[in-house]
């Protein structure tokens, strides 16, 4: 079956004052894949996110989803990040509809808080709520519209390890069911080769390289082993 390109990346640099934080970026972007993000702190990884975002414009380059430039703020695109930005005075449902009151949106976010196992939770305030189920909520939030692609910024680093792993199984369960394209941000090369099937790996300023992983989600012990050997080339290539 033939690919279908949902964003293209050709020719991207982007500097803050005279560093050059990003060069010569070229990449396709998939529709329906779990693309991941990995490389050293401050090697890039959140810039190109947010320059797919459209919070930031290239200095060279362009961006384009579905053949359109992007060159404001990416409506089709919903993001997550390490904290969870909720709105602390607003309910746990409100924080999803972001206090529509029309009867379509309160379904919808019924179906999200569901979805994300928070259905008792609707009507509390985000401070109930402990952090892997803040995560839960600010997934739904991103969800809410159902935006094309999801981007992931660091969004599980501030978890304990068994809920960053409930939070990956959730996130790549709804990302398939509702065929939303993914990319995802992380310092985190295992979770990186779990969650997604292309791994591309950000270094000196450049996309170095992309990995492809045909056993993501996959839990037998022959999948566990291939990804940790993916994780342990991608590690080197980091690290020399
Ligand atoms: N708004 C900004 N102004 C100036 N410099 C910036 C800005 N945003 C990022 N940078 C710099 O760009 C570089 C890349 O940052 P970025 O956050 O993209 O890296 P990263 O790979 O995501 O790092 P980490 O994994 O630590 O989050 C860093 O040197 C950072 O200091």
């Amino acid at each position: 079956m033939k690919k279908e390109i949902l964003i293209t990346i050709r020719g991207v640099n982007k500097s803050y004052v005279k560093h050059i934080v990003l060069r010569e970026i070229d990449l396709d972007v998939y529709r329906h894949e779990f693309l991941a993000f990995v490389g050293k702190s401050g090697g890039g990884k959140s810039t190109l996110l947010r320059l797919i975002a459209g919070l930031e414009q290239p200095n060279a380059g362009k961006i384009k989803q579905g053949g359109h430039l992007i060159n404001k703020i990416n409506d089709q695109a919903r993001m997550m990040f390490q904290e969870d930005r909720l709105l602390p005075w607003m309910s746990v449902q409100d924080n999803v509809t972001f206090a529509s009151k029309k009867p379509d949106d309160q379904k919808e976010a019924k179906k999200l808080l569901s979805l994300v196992g928070l259905t008792e939770y609707a009507n509390a305030f985000p401070t109930k709520l402990s952090g892997g189920q803040k995560q839960r909520l600010a997934l739904a939030r991103a969800l809410f519209s159902h935006p094309d692609l999801l981007l992931l910024d660091e969004p599980l680093g501030a978890l304990d390890a068994l809920t960053r792993r409930n939070m990956q199984d959730l996130i790549m369960k709804i990302c398939q069911q509702r065929k939303i394209t993914t990319i995802l941000v992380t310092h985190d090369i295992n979770e990186a080769v779990r969650m997604a099937n292309r791994i591309a790996l950000i270094k000196d300023q450049l996309i170095k390289e992309i990995f492809d992983n045909p056993y993501r989600g996959i839990d037998t012990n022959e999948a566990k082993e291939k990804r940790a050997l993916i994780s342990d080339e991608i590690l080197n290539k980091i690290l020399n």
